[in-house]
């Protein structure tokens, strides 16, 4: 384990088990920067989850991954080459399916156009989902088309699957359902995944891996427990909130009357005895980065985290 996603970037470089590198990415629309100077490393076999407020940039950097969308500037590398995508899987936000085919259709379909096509891993999984091959795709719940689309995803046999909200519409039972058979079949082929998600209590026990967007830039990426465990929030006086944040790296400051909280990455225990340090858990550390868009852009970190360092 390391103790930040720099570190580990590096360590991911070094083995040359990187899944997914982008450098200096950005795109701009009609003179607007939708993502900008976006430069990650996430090592093979992860679970990434892209988390971000809306507009934050999460599908546009999914598309360009992907190969929908050019970037204005930029690279990005799959597996070392930036010619990588057939060994992607892509399922978008609207899992676009043909209503009018059947599920069997859909997989007829699926392998006609797929040289690696595992049919019997497709039908296997729709059979244990208990979803009719006859059955046309637009008479679908919307929990089943995420799992035709996630199916026919998977049945590619991706070294990188991509998803795009895939969790979006569904009720908590079939979030469940969509994310345990999801890590069944990642876990049985080492995959790594790349997960938008907005609800932050289905990535928990799911990724391992945190990217955060904010207005268009990477806030932060890095394992998750290390991120976790390298964040404490220190509270203590209000009038002493100055002098702690001179010398510690604060992410974050919130002010409430006489008494201040700080959310502070890597600190030494503060020497003032007014001051009490606390764990955080990862729904209060995404809320605090995203709350903030200049979070973890204070002076004290030499490298914003999720820049990778030159090669
Ligand atoms: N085709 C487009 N033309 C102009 N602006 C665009 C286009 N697509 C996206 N944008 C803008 O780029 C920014 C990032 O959008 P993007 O869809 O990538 O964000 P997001 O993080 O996926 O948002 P959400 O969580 O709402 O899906 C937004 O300000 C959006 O309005």
């Amino acid at each position: 384990m390391t103790a930040n996603g720099v570190t580990a970037e590096s360590d991911a470089a070094a083995d040359g088990a990187v899944a997914l590198r982008t450098s200096g990415l950005g795109r701009r629309y009609r003179g607007v920067w939708a993502l900008r100077d976006c430069s990650l490393s996430i090592p093979a076999g992860r679970v990434v989850a892209l988390v971000g407020p809306n507009g934050a940039g999460k599908t546009t950097l999914i598309h360009m991954i992907v190969g929908l969308l050019t970037p204005t500037e930029g690279e990005v590398r799959i597996f070392g080459a930036a010619t990588g995508r057939d060994r992607v899987a892509f399922v978008a936000q609207d899992k676009p399916l043909y209503n009018g085919f059947t599920v069997a259709e859909t997989l007829r379909f699926g392998r006609t156009l797929n040289p690696g096509w595992d049919d019997a891993m497709a039908r296997r999984r729709l059979a244990d989902l208990d979803i009719p091959l006859r059955r046309k795709v637009g008479a679908l719940s919307g929990g089943q088309r995420t799992q035709v689309a996630l199916t026919m995803a998977l049945a590619k046999r991706p070294d990188l699957l991509v998803l795009d909200e895939p969790l979006a519409d569904l009720d908590p039972l079939a979030r469940h359902d969509v994310i345990r058979g999801l890590m069944a079949a990642v876990a049985e082929h080492g995959t790594t995944v790349l997960l938008s998600s907005h609800v932050v209590s289905d990535l928990e026990g799911t990724c391992d891996w945190l990217v955060m967007l904010n207005r268009g830039r990477v806030q932060v990426s890095g394992d998750l427990d290390d991120l976790v465990a390298s964040h404490r929030l220190l509270t203590g006086p209000a009038e002493a909130a100055d002098d702690i944040a001179a010398r510690l790296p604060v992410v974050a400051r919130t002010v409430s009357g006489r008494q201040a909280s700080l959310l502070v990455r890597d600190p030494a225990p503060p020497a003032d005895p007014r001051w009490t340090s606390h764990a955080i858990g990862l729904n209060d550390l995404i809320v605090t980065y995203l709350r903030d868009p200049h979070a973890g852009a204070s002076r004290h970190l030499s490298a914003v985290p999720g820049r990778v360092p030159a090669e």
